[in-house]
């Protein structure tokens, strides 16, 4: 690709409530899955990097977890990713659902962190695929453009890839001149084990949101290449449960319902891996894994101080 002269690269932090649309944006930017996309709030626990190159920028997105209350190790961690995701970045996106407005949240957000780290911050408006243009967002506009001096404000549908385009030429103009930061080829820093456990837990996560929903963790043990044929990948992994209850609800009866999930999660890494795929999957009981540090940390939650 023909390199622009002037070219831009830069961080990016996406900020905003959960169910807002962020993973949905980042995937449609990206045009890859790196990040969950499901309809409970939530489920983004990781700050995952995107890469996004043309001839004139690269960007690199920071998907910031939702900010929470919460006071366990799990919850505080993902906080302290969030902010230092918008500490390192040049510019930050805040993204609002349109369908529901400004709300006391987003005046929080505004407060404890837009207002403190002072950047360049652009407001995209999503799902307007969903709102009537006169009678709801131009008002809209009205209202939130009170309340933070955005750089921009911009009205998307991060689902319909509506003004996408746009908002990515404003990125641009607020991007430091730089040389690329990131290899082109390189979209994701996650480690493989890493973004094989976050499919194998989308789907376990998706077929028992309502018996479980958030008190799986999957830990990807090994993945090995077959011996005779390269093209087959043999993964171990466990998924780790908080009660023995919780162990006997996904296994499901006669074992369906991990074999469900196994399943899915072969289907998926198939396509995405481009490879043959053998899944072993255990269930492991491990009380309170929320709150140990030494298997947060296996699991990649890094930003543990
Ligand atoms: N109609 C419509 N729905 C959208 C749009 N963008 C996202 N959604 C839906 O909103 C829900 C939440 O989207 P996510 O991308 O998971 O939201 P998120 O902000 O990443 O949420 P967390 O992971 O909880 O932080 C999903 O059901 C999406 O399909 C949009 O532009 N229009």
């Amino acid at each position: 690709m023909e390199k622009n002269e002037n070219f831009k690269a830069g961080f990016v932090a996406l900020v905003g409530k959960p169910n807002v649309g962020k993973s949905t944006l980042l995937n449609n930017i990206l045009k890859t899955k790196l990040s969950i996309v499901s309809p409970k709030p939530q489920t983004t626990r990781l700050r995952i990097v995107g890469v996004y190159n043309d001839k004139d920028a690269q960007i690199i997105f920071l998907d910031t977890p939702g900010i929470q209350k919460g006071k366990d190790i799990l919850t505080k961690t993902v906080v302290d990713s969030a902010v230092s995701s918008m500490e390192e970045a040049d510019i930050i996106t805040m993204v609002i659902d349109g369908v529901k407005g400004w709300t006391k949240e987003d005046d929080q957000l505004v407060e404890n962190y837009l207002e403190k780290l002072n950047k360049p911050t652009i407001l995209l408006i999503n799902k307007v695929d969903k709102v009537k243009p006169k009678d709801v967002l131009l008002p809209l506009i009205e209202e939130v453009s009170q309340k933070y001096e955005f750089k921009e404000i911009i009205p998307i549908s991060a689902l319909k890839g509506t003004n996408l385009d746009r908002y990515i030429e404003v990125l641009k103009k607020y991007l430091p001149e730089s040389p690329p930061l990131f290899p082109e080829d390189q979209i994701t820093d996650l480690p493989l084990k890493f973004y094989i456990a976050e499919i194998i837990r989308e789907k376990a996560f998706n077929l028992l949101k309502k018996e479980l929903p958030y008190s799986i963790a999957v830990e990807v043990e090994s993945i090995k290449e077959g011996e005779k044929n390269k093209n087959l990948l043999i993964i171990d992994a466990v998924l780790y449960v908080e009660r023995e209850n919780h162990k006997k609800i996904v296994i499901g009866k006669n074992g369906q319902t991990l074999k469900k999930i196994g399943k899915l999660a072969r289907e998926e890494l198939e396509f995405l891996l481009k490879k043959k795929i053998y899944l072993n999957l255990w269930v492991k009981v491990k009380p309170e894994w929320k709150e140990d540090l030494t298997l947060l940390k296996t699991l990649g939650y890094q930003y543990i101080s």
